[in-house]
């Protein structure tokens, strides 16, 4: 957090959300190491509605176990001390926060969301063996607490920005700039206070990002950060359903999917979780939805896979039809000839087709060979229905391009389900498809990011040429060319004549532009080959590969000329710039670019010694300064 925020904040600490009460207690308690399971169970009765719910937690856990829970010591015995501690905290917060002074922070919506998040941490996460049950709960419950955070300690600026509605990358930039915090920095801060494992808190900072997870692909960490993603997209998807709920549920099961969770396990894992959601609703006067069954929502999402039934036997098409529409809830069309399935296939662009006859109308051989050699329709999946099994035809069907076929008649519970799976690999897959297109464009932003970067490391900010660095890497490659080649280089250091003077007499921002002067003069007189670099304050290179000494000391100065004549014009008068030059040419017999840019500098010292506004030349070992008449 950076400057006037701290003090702030600060200010603000206690109004931060806290525990309060006996559930204050039974931290402070609980931190104590000589703390006893008696002392902490009697604290715990004297609150009834906290023994209650920890009864309740506690009976969860000894599910199957021959005898029920009822004590607050055997709560506590079963639940361990610091699960009691961390369950009395996100109680306490429930109870206290249910309302507040933010006008656009909807206090019901978030803790009915955080409970959805919090039981789906627990039950998804248990199943994949990533913690306990209780601390998991916690974590989902809380992974949101900085939002009340904000909303709490700055009610007036949160709801401000809260109205506008925004996305969450953007709401999360918005409160830095107004709070100089932002929602994720407020829950790692809250979490690490009240003593939540680090181990849990540290992959919330993901939870809204999955594509910013810093940990290795399949590791604790990485499971854990895709877990929370994971239940605040089951939790979006009940409470804040979006116009398309079909995109939704196939993300939601891609996520699941890479977190191992088979599709069938994860629907009935998901309605599981919503009932004890409602039950968790109520125990802790959380407002919760009356949803239907997940495995419904799924059912009544399907509607988005097309079939085209093409068949001879019209009436036996209408029938698959009229069934695929009303018991898989499909979009379907039907046909009886072979000629206008081709054409309604281009049209109504069908997952898949259900192909029967060999006739004059319809050859649904044909027709799969059809689709199956055209690019628009070989990613159709066709399903070809024999009039028997016999291994000839079977194979024939194959043969023609056929993904599957059935014999008839068709039991059509079966063509039902092998259609089923087909859907689902559909969705599986377009979801794939769509994840893959956001990795490939987060991979070219992170490319082009990596090129400005790299380009700005090799760029003077004020004059926009090459720094020393890239300079020094031009130097090399040069220096290996001429190596090679034995065609000799020149480089050329140019001072500009007491800068210092500039600076004093006229400011900083003159001296400034003074430099951003003589920097476009320098590449007006450089070759296109050339290299011009700002080699540190009021110095520049040139690097001027196949320049022999003559020539470059003609250029250098050209180049000298050019500075003179180009005076800074202010408002009021011009200032008048010189630059002394020193110039040096590699031959066989320089051992070392160190040595090389060795005799630039003596020739540029020659230069400043010989008055400066003139140039140094540096050849066999002598130094001579070019004097003008
Ligand atoms: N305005 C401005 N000044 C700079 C920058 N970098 C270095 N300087 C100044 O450049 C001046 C260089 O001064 P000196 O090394 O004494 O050289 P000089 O005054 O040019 O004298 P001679 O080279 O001996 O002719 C220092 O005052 C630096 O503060 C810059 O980016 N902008």
């Amino acid at each position: 957090m950076s400057g006037t925020a701290i003090p702030i904040l600060l200010k603000r600490a206690h109004k931060l959300p806290s525990p309060t009460g006996v559930a204050l207690s039974i931290m402070q308690l609980c931190d104590d190491e000589r703390v006893t399971i008696g002392q902490i169970a009697t604290l715990v009765q004297s609150d009834p509605a906290l023994t209650g719910r920890l009864l309740k937690q506690a009976n969860n856990l000894a599910e199957g176990m021959m005898w029920p829970v009822v004590s607050a010591v055997e709560a506590v015995n079963r639940l361990g001390v610091q699960s009691v501690r961390l369950l009395a905290l996100s109680f306490s917060l429930v109870d206290q926060y249910g309302r507040g002074e933010c006008e656009h922070f909807n206090y019901a919506l978030f803790w009915s969301h955080a409970l959805l998040m919090a039981v789906a941490v627990k039950d998804l996460g248990e199943m994949l063996e990533l913690g306990m049950a209780d601390e998991l709960f916690s974590c989902g419950l809380l992974s949101r607490v900085g939002c009340l955070a904000l909303a709490t300690a700055y009610p007036m600026e949160y709801s401000a920005i809260l109205v506008r509605g925004l996305e969450p990358r953007n709401l999360l930039a918005e409160e830095r700039k107004a709070l100089d915090t932002d929602h994720i920095a407020m829950t790692d801060r809250l979490l690490k206070q009240w003593g939540l494992p680090e181990v849990l808190i540290e992959p919330l900072k993901f939870h809204e990002d999955p594509e910013a997870i810093i940990y290795a692909h399949g590791t604790r960490q990485w499971r854990l950060a895709t877990l929370v993603h994971l239940s605040l997209r089951i939790a979006n998807f009940v409470l804040h359903p979006s116009k398309d709920p079909a995109f939704q549920l196939s993300e939601l099961h891609l996520l699941a999917g890479k977190l191992g969770l088979d599709e069938s396990d994860f629907t009935e894992c998901v309605d599981d979780l919503l009932q004890q959601w409602r039950m968790w609703g109520n125990s802790l006067n959380v407002q919760v939805n009356d949803v239907s069954s997940f495995a419904a929502m799924v059912e009544s999402h399907t509607q988005w896979f097309k079939v085209l039934v093409a068949g001879e036997d019209a009436r036996f098409a209408e029938v698959i039809s009229d069934y695929l529409r009303d018991e898989c809830k499909y979009e379907t069309l039907t046909t009886d000839n072979s000629q206008d399935a081709l054409s309604l296939a281009l049209k109504f662009k069908p997952h898949a087709v259900l192909t029967f006859g060999s006739g004059q109308r319809m050859n649904s051989k044909g027709l799969c060979q059809a689709l199956k050699s055209n690019t628009w329709s070989q990613h159709i999946f066709v399903m070809m229905l024999l009039e028997n099994d016999d291994e000839h035809r079977v194979l024939a069907a194959f043969d023609a391009g056929g993904d599957d076929c059935l014999p008839q008649p068709v039991h059509l519970r079966c063509l039902q389900a092998r259609l089923h799976t087909q859907a689902r690999y559909v969705r599986i897959s377009e979801a794939w498809e769509r994840d893959h297109k956001r990795l490939r464009m987060a991979a070219e932003d992170l490319a082009q990011s990596n090129q400005r970067l790299l380009q700005s490391a090799l760029t003077d900010p004020l004059t926009a040429l090459s720094n020393r660095r890239a300079g020094l890497h031009t130097l090399a490659q040069t220096w290996s060319n001429a190596s090679r080649y034995s065609a000799p280089f020149s480089v050329i250091s140019i001072d500009i004549d007491h800068f210092k003077c500039i600076n004093d007499l006229h400011g900083h921002m003159v001296g400034d532009d003074v430099l951003k002067l003589v920097s476009e003069c320098l590449q007006k007189q450089a070759r296109k080959e050339d290299t011009v670099c700002r080699w540190g304050g009021e110095e520049f290179l040139i690097i001027c590969p196949n320049l022999e000494l003559r020539e470059g000391a003609y250029m250098a100065e050209r180049i000298r000329q050019a500075i003179a004549l180009n005076p800074y014009a202010t408002d009021t008068q011009s200032i008048y710039i010189t630059a002394s030059l020193g110039i040096a040419t590699w031959d066989n017999q320089i051992g070392s670019i160190e040595q090389l840019l060795g005799n630039v500098d003596q020739a540029l010292y020659a230069a400043k010694r010989g008055g400066r506004n003139c140039v140094g030349v540096q050849a066999k070992q002598q130094v001579r300064v070019l004097k003008v008449a």
